[in-house]
């Protein structure tokens, strides 16, 4: 049965260090003899400075291009989160895929982007500095099954995932950098395993961890995981530092076998037949 590796990070402002944690996770997978590696939204960076502009296009981009060497030299594809210009001063909030021979053959722009105020929580306002994507792209094979990406803020939108699953997708993947603030409330858990159910599909959740800068003006909650078709968490990490010092800068992964057989079978055990005589379609 192939594996999944699901990475945790904690990026900061600098290319090279988060470049460095995500190579040591490469090393890490391949040796865990992973099929994939699915590493978290912004693992080029999270940039706390609006002052600094670090947004590079992946051909002038040190993390990207260290990335792409580091898969043709495991011969492991990399789902990997990253930034890329857009017109204006904005950036895109991507995910692409990277093949075994180090070659990006999937994209995904962020549809849906993170505008909240929340009282005593998180004030964050995505759009001010992004542009958000206009399609859903058709989910893509691999060795492990068919990937529907997605982004975080994406997983609170039950229609992209769903849309996926009725295109074939086996899983749907959610990299982020998750808040502390919703995370402690419970809505990781619940909005990643409510994803997994209802699609009955695995899902893939690589997570940013812990403090972005110094002043600890960005922090994320972590727990990386995966999810199967049946909802059980079948993989997970640690959250911000905790008793046992994960969430260090180090990085690490966690691995979970993908079972496509276990999809269909899910899928064969429970038909969810929509009844669209009543509402719309989704697709
Ligand atoms: O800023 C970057 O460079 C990377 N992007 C992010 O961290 C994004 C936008 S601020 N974060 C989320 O979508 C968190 C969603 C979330 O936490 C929730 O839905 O509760």
């Amino acid at each position: 049965m192939p594996l999944a590796a699901v990475g945790q990070i904690r990026s900061t402002a600098s290319l090279t260090h988060n470049l460095h944690q995500c190579q040591s996770l490469v090393k890490k997978a391949s040796e865990a003899g992973a099929s994939a590696l699915f590493l978290p939204e912004a693992s080029d960076y999270i940039n706390t400075n609006p002052s600094l502009k670090l947004c590079k296009s992946v051909e002038d981009s040190e993390f990207v291009q260290g990335l792409l060497s580091s898969a043709k030299q495991y011969k492991l594809p990399i789902h990997v989160g990253i930034h890329e210009p857009a017109s204006g001063d904005k950036s895109k909030n991507t995910l692409i895929w990277i093949n075994e021979e180090g070659h990006i053959t999937n994209r995904y722009q962020k549809l849906h982007l993170f505008d909240v105020d929340i009282k005593d929580g998180p004030s964050l306002r995505e759009s001010k500095s992004v542009e958000r994507g206009s399609e859903l792209p058709q989910p893509f094979d691999t060795a492990l099954g068919k990937i529907g990406p997605q982004i975080c803020f994406d997983m609170r939108f039950p229609e992209p995932g769903l849309a996926y699953a009725q295109r074939g997708a086996h899983i749907i993947t959610y990299p982020s950098a998750f808040t502390t603030a919703t995370g402690k409330a419970g809505h990781w858990h619940m909005l990643l395993r409510a994803r997994a159910i209802e699609t009955q599909s695995y899902v893939i959740a690589a997570a940013q961890v812990g403090k972005h800068d110094e002043e600890g003006k960005r922090h994320s909650y972590g727990h990386s995981m995966i999810v199967d078709p049946w909802g059980k968490v079948v993989a997970e990490l640690g959250g911000e530092v905790d008793e046992k010092g994960r969430g260090s800068d180090e990085g690490e992964i966690a691995v979970a076998e993908i079972d496509v057989e276990y999809v269909e079978k899910i899928r064969r055990e429970i038909p969810l037949a929509r009844r669209t005589d009543v509402y719309a379609a989704l697709d």
